[in-house]
């Protein structure tokens, strides 16, 4: 698992470090680390133009003596210095190791941002927001000192303009702003600096699964295995309108594992069901009733359902059981309309995209979208459930754990049915024995991973990714070296 901190959970961590080590320790390590980075990342030091731009804070002081260790290597190094007062100790090593105080941008192989790290505050002010956005303009290298200035490390909330990074060389943990969009889009490659931090931190804020992570927690089949021990997952999903909704999510369970699908809903999307997927085990419903069905050991209800009394009555009749449950899509409406649905004993694991759980909390869906983490927490605390919050950064929440941030994913997957395939492969995982946040950080995990290796840098549809769910599976040994970081 990799984990993530709040900015004051790293300063606190900070303090008692700080307190066993002589004054300015800390700092030299951080710089020491972001140095040896940059000079990674130039490749020949000696002769290269590097940029500093430097804040007011200590995030500028791990810039200048980063700056100074470059320049002693014989880099042309220039700082800018931005803020009202500068680190002092930072700038008296970078003029002794022969740095120069720029008053202006000019043309640089490497710009170091060392504007603000965990000290900021709110959107980035003048003359930082300028010098972000010449940054971003700019055709150099851009590494950020801690956090992309202009991100909050806290939330990934983005309030204005912020540093857009090739690499982000983070000290002592990872922040939660790094790994949660929007913030994490601007992180670029993402490096640690081990700085001694890690026996002064507390339980982490945000985890994100690896590859190994996901790899352990699958249930797989053995020698003692049949399909009901394996995990019957029932789907209650499509409508005479939205029949496809029914087969992606059907297709999403049977690609994930399940040992058995029952499908229940109306004749048009039966037909379809029945025609794609023969594998599937069919109840065609006159009525909203489950009770010609047999035993299920998960439910998926909402994709295609419809909202209208039927589907109500059929979504009441799901939550009704003592199973897991799923809710996705239009039963996520429905609940909306009667919380009431979702008070019962067995696990609920709802899966909004923002605009769903916008209509769940009452929230405008922008500020659900922009501030991922908060929301996400809110639901769980406000509707009892763990809460799979999809979009561009997808974000597991269940009471008294860390949230879980899914590293895995592409822009590709902005499609229609995407979200199906998603629910059917989470309700396989609930039935197979899997508890609610680790089902659906799962599911998304392998989602993520299977859209990406569907897109390959090009359109997938919603098909394509369920289809590819097994060659995520397979893959998650590989994956598990590479970390399965975005790209
Ligand atoms: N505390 C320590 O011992 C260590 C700190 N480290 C570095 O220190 C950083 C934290 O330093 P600070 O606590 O001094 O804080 P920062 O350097 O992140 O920022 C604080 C300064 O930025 C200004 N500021 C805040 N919000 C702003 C905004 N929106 N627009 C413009 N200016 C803004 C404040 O007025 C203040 O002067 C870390 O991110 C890291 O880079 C590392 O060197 C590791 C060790
Ligand atoms: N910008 C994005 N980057 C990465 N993944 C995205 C992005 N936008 C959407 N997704 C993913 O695509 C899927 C869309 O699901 P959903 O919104 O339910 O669509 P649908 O209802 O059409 O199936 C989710 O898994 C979501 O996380
Ligand atoms: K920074």
């Amino acid at each position: 698992m990799r984990t993530a901190y709040t900015a004051d959970q790293i300063r606190a961590a900070e303090l008692t470090l700080m307190a066993t080590l002589p004054e300015g320790a800390l700092m030299q390590r951080a710089a020491t680390g972001l140095a040896v980075v940059c000079a990674g990342l130039l490749g020949r030091v000696y002769g290269s133009r590097v940029l500093v731009l430097v804040g007011s804070g200590d995030n500028g002081g791990d810039a200048l003596h980063a700056g100074a260790w470059l320049a002693r290597r014989g880099a042309r190094v220039e700082a800018l210095l931005a803020g009202s007062k500068t680190h002092e100790e930072g700038l008296a090593a970078f003029l002794r190791a022969g740095g120069r105080v720029a008053e202006d941008m000019g043309e640089a192989d490497l710009i170091v941002d060392g504007l603000v790290g965990i000290g900021a505050t709110g959107a980035l002010r003048e003359p930082y927001a300028s010098l972000a956005n010449r940054a971003n303009a700019a055709q150099a290298l851009v590494v950020a000192v801690d956090v992309p200035s202009g991100v909050d490390a806290s939330t990934g909330r983005v309030a204005g303009t912020a540093v857009r990074a090739h690499l982000t060389v983070t000290m002592g943990a990872v922040k939660t702003g790094l790994l949660v969009d929007p913030g994490a889009s601007y992180v670029g490659a993402l490096e640690l600096v081990d700085i001694g931090l890690g026996p002064h931190l507390p339980d982490p804020d945000v985890a994100a699964m690896t590859a190994e992570d996901v790899d352990d927690l699958l249930p797989r089949p053995g020698a003692e295995s049949d399909k009901y021990r394996r995990g019957v997952v029932g789907v209650a999903a499509g409508s005479d309108r939205y029949t496809g909704a029914a087969v992606l999510a059907v297709g999403g369970a049977l690609r994930a594992g399940a040992g058995m699908v029952r499908y229940v809903g109306t004749a048009p999307p039966v037909h379809q069901v029945r025609a794609s997927w023969p594998e599937a085990v069919i109840t065609q419903l006159e009525t909203p009733s489950l009770e010609s069905v047999g035993r299920v050991q998960a439910w998926v209800v909402g994709p295609g359902l419809g909202t209208d009394d039927w589907a109500h009555e059929l979504v009441a009749r799901v939550l009704a059981t003592d199973v897991p449950v799923l809710v996705d899509a239009d039963a996520l409406t429905i609940v909306a309309r009667e919380k009431g649905l979702l008070r019962r004993t067995a696990p609920v694991l709802i899966t909004p995209h923002a605009g769903e759980l916008s209509r769940l909390l009452g929230v405008p869906a922008d500020r659900v979208a922009g501030a991922r983490l908060e929301h996400a927490r809110r639901a769980v605390a406000e509707l009892g459930v763990t809460v799979l919050l999809k979009g561009s950064t997808t974000v597991v929440a269940e009471q008294d754990r860390p949230v879980r941030v899914n590293p895995t994913g592409t822009p590709w997957l902005a499609t229609g049915g995407t979200g199906d395939v998603l629910s059917g492969v989470g309700g396989t995982l609930l039935a197979g024995g899997l508890g609610a946040c680790d089902a659906g950080a799962c599911a998304a995990f392998l989602h993520g991973l299977a859209g990406r290796m569907a897109a390959d840098g090009a359109p997938l549809t919603a098909a394509d990714v369920a289809a590819a769910i097994p060659l995520a599976m397979r893959s998650l040994r590989g994956e598990s070296r590479s970390g399965g970081r975005r790209s």
